[in-house]
C-alpha cells in the first residue's frame, strides 16, 4: 500500500513543481527581508556558515562536486567552488537551469544579483574573483530526477562518480513521503564514489512549502531522527548533524517548519 501511494505521489509532486517560478522564488526567499545578512542568527547566515565550515575543514575536496536540485540558486556552491576543480549543477526544471545559465553567461538576463552573497562568503574586496572562479569551475547545468534510480543521464559523470554531493532543500520538498525521501537519498548516492561526502541541508517539520506566492506544495515533514535513519538505510555514515531553530522574533511566512538541518555524511 505504502509503495503504491509513493508511486502515485511522485508524479503528483512532479506536476505541482511544474508551476514553480524561479524569479518569484528568488525574490521571495533570497532577497531581504527573508535573506537578512544583518543578523548573525538569520537562516541565510547559518546555512552559508555551515557550508563554509564543511568546505574549509580540509577533508571535503577533490575533482568533482555535484549539487543536487540546485534550483535557480548559486549561494550553495560559493564555498565549495574553491575546494573542487569542477562543479556540476543540476535541477528537475528547465526554468531553473535557464536561470543558472543566464548567470553563467553573464550577458544580462539573470534575475538575481548574487553580489551580497559573494561578498558574504569571502573578503568583500575579493567578490569579483570569487564570481570568476565560480564561472570557471561550473562545468555544466543538467537535468536530474532524484526519484529515478538513475538520476542523471548516463554519460554525465565519470565512471568513478562524484567526490562530493551537495543538496539543499531539495529532497524533503520533492518527496511525497518518507519512503520516497529515503529512496531519493539512495538514488543520488549512486552518483557518489565510495568514501565521498554528502552535504545535505533541509527543512525540519515542514508539511507545506510556499516558496512561490500562490503555489502551496505539500511536503514531507522530517525530524532529525528520521533524517539519520534514512541516511543509514541509504548507505551513508553520519559525521555531523547541526540544527538551526528559528529565532523567536522571526516571522516565517513561507512554510510551517520548526527549523533546518545540516548533515555531513560519508558514503560507505
Ligand atoms: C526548495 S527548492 C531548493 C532550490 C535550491 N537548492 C535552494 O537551496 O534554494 C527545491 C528544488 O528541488 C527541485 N526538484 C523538484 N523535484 C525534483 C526532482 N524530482 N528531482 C530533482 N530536483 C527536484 C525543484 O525544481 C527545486 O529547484
Amino acid at each position: 500500500m505504502e509503495e503504491k501511494g509513493a508511486e502515485n505521489g511522485v508524479p503528483n509532486m512532479a506536476a505541482i513543481w511544474q508551476g514553480f517560478d524561479p524569479v518569484a522564488y528568488l525574490q521571495n526567499e533570497y532577497t531581504p527581508p527573508q535573506a537578512d545578512f544583518e543578523r548573525k542568527d538569520s537562516h541565510v547566515s547559518w546555512r552559508l556558515g555551515c557550508l563554509h565550515r564543511a568546505f574549509t575543514e580540509g577533508d571535503v575536496s577533490g575533482e568533482l562536486l555535484v549539487d543536487i536540485g540546485s534550483g535557480p540558486t548559486l549561494y550553495q556552491v560559493m564555498s565549495g567552488c574553491e575546494a573542487f576543480n569542477k562543479v556540476l549543477l543540476t535541477d528537475f526544471l528547465e526554468v531553473h537551469r535557464q536561470e543558472l545559465r543566464a548567470w553563467l553567461q553573464d550577458e544580462g538576463g539573470c534575475s538575481m544579483d548574487w553580489t551580497p552573497y559573494l561578498q558574504h562568503v569571502c573578503k568583500p574586496s575579493a567578490w569579483t574573483e570569487k564570481a570568476a572562479r565560480l564561472r570557471q569551475v561550473i562545468m555544466d547545468i543538467v537535468p536530474i530526477d532524484v526519484h529515478s534510480p538513475q538520476p542523471l543521464a548516463l554519460d554525465v559523470l565519470p565512471s568513478a562518480g562524484a567526490d562530493c554531493l551537495l543538496s539543499c532543500y531539495c529532497l524533503e520538498s520533492a518527496s511525497p513521503d518518507l519512503a520516497a525521501f529515503t529512496r531519493a537519498l539512495g538514488n543520488i548516492g549512486r552518483l557518489l564514489r565510495p568514501g565521498g561526502h554528502l552535504l545535505l541541508i533541509g527543512t525540519l517539520g515542514m508539511s507545506y512549502y510556499n516558496g512561490v506566492p500562490g503555489l502551496k506544495i505539500p511536503t514531507i515533514p522530517v525530524n532529525e531522527a528520521q533524517v539519520c535513519a534514512s541516511l543509514k538505510e541509504s548507505g551513508y555514515t553520519l559525521i555531523r548533524l547541526e540544527v538551526y531553530t528559528w529565532p523567536q522574533d522571526t516571522s516565517v511566512l513561507i512554510d510551517d517548519s520548526s527549523g533546518e538541518f545540516f548533515v555531513k555524511a560519508i558514503k560507505e
